[in-house]
């Protein structure tokens, strides 16, 4: 049997054709493909659901995976505001989720907030339709200020609720979802957080929602226990996924909860704003058939003591992916320190942490030897690291990021990711404005800056699932430096100007090919435009110059 054969899975027939969709399961007609709809429906995807004792579900791939392929697409199961109290700043609309930021209206029925009184949300089911019959019952309420009387944070649970009436399915899968309540127990912050939630539900929404259900003999809502409440809540923490910027949203996906950890993860991820937050998944790396698949729930830009403390907090497991497993983080040296040596004479070594998925693990130098507890090294990143938030929220100017660095040099690896941060910020400082004057040194500093930063960013996210608009910000400033030194040495050399041509051309294409999956969020359509911008005002440029654009 070659390849390109295999046998019907109706008759056992050898046949060329397979399911267009899957393509994992032949058939030698379309008559029997119809036959078999029923049975291989479920079946046509390109994931296993698999378990097992250490990671619970995961998802397994069927078949080999491309960069960039589709892996599955996933509907919510329910979404809504993030379940964090707002204390300050604008309210979310009750219907659509967006941000007021200009004039604020209210809904007709229930008086909450929002953009307009006829937003479409206020009446669909999955938004405000069905919990705006119960915030209306509150009793009237004085003394509270407009955050104490809008408590967005309990309008996701309302929903999770309803499903319970409207999508019976839906509320079971919903349940099912990985709580870890055995380690949210009654003395740990997080319980008393969700009760403080909870008591203020009962209080004014359930039981007046009781009193309305006794006195009407309707059942509106049949489980509505405390101890139901604090399982969404725990559902929601482990499980959903979070968009920020002009939304503030929690959304909570069947498959999508499924996914495996990993801090170097093989797929990347699109949400439609536009089509009820549909999530797609698509390959980042190759995958091999049977390969797990993985997205991660932590920022790959902190180092592996943060993130590891990050998912022992809030998915309550402790990682023991490839990246973390390994002191120099894939070779970056993200989290490295610089020795500082016993004598006077600092040894210049560098320390690394001897087993990073050890919590206490010790730190040794890779040149003297020396060993530091770990204690000392978390103390003393996470005060520098205060620090660095500290001079970021100042907005602060060239030199004194400069200076700060030095600074920070003297300590840390160069590649550490609290050095990342800073210049990351200070590349695109190094201004390239056709007023100022601007020295080769200074030109040939700034693109060494953005190749050791490119270089780092890529070893961190090969697949550029998660830091495409750090890249992409790094590849325009590249792109800018390489034109600047292309226009100004025009005509020295013609060799060297065609191989500046072509480099220029090729990282204007990469730096949009990076942002693929960001073109519709707000940073990476801006960021888009900016690239765009720039590689016409360089097309011109050549075409002015008679240079071709072609590669
Ligand atoms: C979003 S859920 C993933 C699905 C879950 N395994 C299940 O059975 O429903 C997150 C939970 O899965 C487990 N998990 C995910 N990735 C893991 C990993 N890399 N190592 C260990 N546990 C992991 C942890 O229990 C975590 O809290």
């Amino acid at each position: 049997m070659s390849e390109i054969e295999g046998h019907c899975k109706v008759c056992k027939e050898l046949c060329k054709q397979k399911c267009s969709q899957c393509k994992l399961v032949y058939y030698c007609s379309g008559e029997h493909q119809k036959d078999d709809w029923k049975n291989h429906r479920k079946n046509c995807v390109f994931y296993e659901i698999c378990s097992n004792q250490e990671l619970g579900r995961f998802l397994k791939a069927k078949k080999d995976l491309e960069p960039g392929e589709i892996i599955f697409v996933d509907t919510p199961l329910v979404f809504g505001p993030r379940p964090y109290k707002i204390e300050e700043g604008p309210f979310p609309c009750v219907g659509c989720s967006k941000v007021l930021l200009n004039e604020v209206h209210a809904c007709p029925e229930c008086g909450w907030p929002a953009c307009n009184a006829e937003c479409a949300g206020l009446k669909s089911p999955q938004r405000h339709g069905l919990e705006c019959q119960i915030l209306k019952m509150r009793p009237p309420t004085q003394n509270q200020s407009m955050y104490q009387y809008f408590r967005f944070d309990i309008l996701i649970l309302l929903r999770a609720l309803f499903l319970q009436k409207s999508n019976k399915k839906k509320w079971d899968v919903l349940l099912d979802l990985e709580d870890h309540l055995d380690e949210r127990g009654p003395n740990s912050p997080v319980y008393k957080a969700v009760q403080e939630k909870v008591s203020y539900v009962e209080e004014n929404y359930i039981n007046p929602l009781k009193a309305f259900e006794k006195e009407s003999g309707q059942s509106i809502l049949p489980q509505v226990s405390s101890d139901i409440m604090h399982k969404i809540y725990a559902i929601l923490d482990v499980n959903a996924t979070e968009i920020t910027e002009l939304l503030d949203l929690f959304i909570l996906y069947p498959i999508a909860s499924l996914l495996e950890h990993s801090c170097l993860p093989n797929t990347s991820q699109t949400i439609d704003n536009e089509d009820g937050y549909k999530i797609t998944f698509r390959a980042a790396l190759h995958i091999k058939q049977g390969d797990h698949i993985t997205t991660t729930y932590t920022n790959i830009l902190w180092g592996t003591q943060e993130r590891r403390k990050h998912l022992k907090e809030t998915k309550y497991f402790a990682c023991s992916c490839q990246r973390c497993r390994d002191p120099t983080e894939l070779g970056t040296f993200f989290s490295a320190l610089i020795c500082l040596g016993t004598t006077e004479e600092p040894c210049k070594g560098i320390q690394l942490p001897v087993n990073p998925t050890e919590d206490h693990t010790n730190w040794r130098c890779n040149k003297c030897g020396i060993k530091l507890p770990n204690k000392e090294i978390s103390d003393f990143v996470s005060h520098l690291s205060k620090e660095v938030n500290k001079i970021i929220e100042k907005r602060p100017n060239l030199e004194e990021l400069e200076e700060f660095l030095g600074k920070l040099d003297i300590f840390l690896h160069p590649n550490h990711y609290l050095a990342y941060t800073i210049k990351h910020t200070l590349v695109q400082l190094y201004k390239i404005d056709d007023e100022i004057e601007i020295s080769n040194s200074f030109l040939d500093a700034k693109l060494k800056l953005c190749q050791e930063l490119i270089d780092l960013t890529k070893k961190l996210d090969p697949g550029n699932s998660r830091l495409a608009i750090y890249l992409a910000v790094l590849l325009n400033e590249q792109l800018m430096t390489k034109f600047k030194i292309l226009s100004r040495n025009f005509g020295d050399d013609p060799e060297e100007t065609l191989h500046l041509k072509d480099e220029v051309l090729q990282i204007a294409s990469e730096s949009r090919d990076v942002l693929n999956n960001e073109k519709h969020s707000e940073a990476g359509a801006k960021l888009l435009e900016v690239i765009n911008f720039n590689g016409i005002k360089i097309r011109n440029w050549l075409e002015e110059h008679e240079i071709s654009t072609a590669s």
